[in-house]
């Protein structure tokens, strides 16, 4: 790491000035190499820096607006928000402060405000971290609050933020044996048979990473495959596949696998996983709406809002508005459509989104239902260990949301039905 953490800093700010002016999401912009430059241990700080001040993005423009007269240009303004994070975390103010007006130093356009940064920022060491400390959980921005207040009410939005800004806990998934698995890494065993650490570090140094023992995915992730319950040599159609992780949960199971995703850069994280766990499936790298055959098991995890997964990607509300929701919500309908038509007599699909919104999950279902003869929901197929059956909803489908299981830690928000075609 660089000794004074400028380079990580810096590259921080970038990720902000990306998410909040460009509107382009962290996962994005580290997979087209954002931080490829950084030493790992900077690039994980930079990540780190920028994921956290966007968590807590609310409480540091509180902090700081009692310091501004006037908003500075968004790069200033990110360079205080990160820093304001960092000294109200704790972080020694000698060095955030000068690491903060280095930064500002290095950029001709922003070298002229190195004495308002330094003024502001001492103040905020001063006071910030009282300050942060009572201030409320950070709420979602209103186009996405306002349908969550609709649909689960004011108290359920308010549990969900504090469970986004509690953050997530690392979950695994074994390739083999569960308890294996957890009486080596230790943690919490799940009712999913997902393992559970609280504090992991750095994930490919954990033990089996290499030899593919384990995955990474969430607990309410590996949810749709114990839903589909697929059966060893069964063919199943794994519509959307990448980056994989439920493709190695159905082919871990024994089932013969055909994933298709429309992604190459995506499907090249399939093939990598696969072969890191030693799992085999057939790639088919092309439209799902192209994909032909019949088939008894299906698995469709459509391309959605990924509001399920703020807790991870506390960028997503800032760097989305909302708008191109409508073009996936008919895209999931159109993918609905077409998953049926693939199902055999008697075949099961499971459909499902890590979506937030019931117009991504409930009312799809719904909605396909009413344009489909003889679809029934299977409600006993989503009745899973560990499921409160509050969570089965009207049309016989799974709802889970960030703040269910909130003693152990909490589980992404998604959607998943299981349908049946008579
Ligand atoms: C929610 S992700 C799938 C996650 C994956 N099932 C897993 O468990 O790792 C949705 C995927 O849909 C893919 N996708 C979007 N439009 C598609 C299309 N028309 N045909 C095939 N795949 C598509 C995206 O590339 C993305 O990888």
């Amino acid at each position: 790491m660089s000794q004074t953490g400028v380079q990580a800093r810096r590259s921080a700010v970038y990720l902000l000035d990306q998410v909040l002016g460009e509107g382009r999401l962290m996962s994005e912009l580290i997979g087209g190499g954002a931080l490829d430059r950084l030493v790992p241990e900077d690039r994980a700080r930079a990540q780190r820096l920028a994921t956290e001040t966007l968590r807590g993005l609310e409480r540091a423009d509180r902090i700081l607006k009692k310091h501004l007269a006037k908003s500075p240009p968004l790069t200033v303004q990110n360079i205080l928000r990160i820093a304001t994070y960092e000294l109200c975390q704790g972080g020694a103010a000698h060095g955030v402060v000068n690491a903060a007006v280095e930064i500002v130093g290095k950029n001709r356009r922003t070298a002229a405000m190195k004495g308002l940064v330094n003024a502001v920022l001492r103040k905020v060491a001063d006071t910030g971290p009282e300050m942060w400390a009572a201030l409320r959980v950070p709420h979602l921005p209103k186009w996405l609050r306002s349908p969550l207040v609709a649909a689960y009410g004011a108290e359920g939005v308010q549990a969900m933020e504090a469970a986004h800004f509690a953050g997530a806990p690392l979950d695994l998934m074994a390739k083999g044996d569960r308890g294996a698995l957890h009486r080596s890494l230790g943690g919490e065993m799940l009712p999913t048979g997902t393992v559970r650490l609280q504090e992991a570090g750095q994930v490919s140094g954990l033990p089996g990473f290499k030899r593919g023992s384990w995955w990474v995915q969430d607990a309410a992730a590996s949810m749709p495959v114990h839903v589909l319950n697929p059966q060893s040599g069964e063919q199943v159609l794994d519509l959307c596949a990448a980056p994989g992780g439920k493709t190695m949960q159905l082919a871990a199971a024994g089932a013969v696998v055909t994933a298709v995703d429309d992604s190459e850069s995506r499907m090249a994280r399939v093939r990598e996983n696969l072969k890191r766990t030693g799992l085999k499936a057939e790639i088919v790298v092309g439209d799902a709406m192209a994909q032909g055959g019949a088939w008894d098991a299906i698995l469709l995890d459509a391309p959605c809002s990924a509001t399920g997964t703020i807790r991870r990607h506390p960028d997503l509300p800032h760097a989305k508005d909302g708008s191109d929701f409508g073009d996936l919500i008919n895209l999931q309908a159109a993918m609905l459509d077409h998953a049926i038509s693939l199902l055999k007599p008697g075949g099961r699909l499971v459909f499902c989104t890590c979506s937030l919104l019931p117009d991504e999950g409930e009312c799809q279902v719904e909605d396909a239902l009413a344009r489909h003869e003889g679809l029934s929901v299977d409600r006993a197929a989503v009745a899973l260990d560990g499921v409160d059956p509050a969570w089965i909803t009207e049309e016989g489908g799974l709802r889970l949301r960030p703040d269910y299981w909130s003693d152990k830690g909490g589980m992404d928000g998604f959607y998943m039905a299981c349908i049946r075609k008579s």
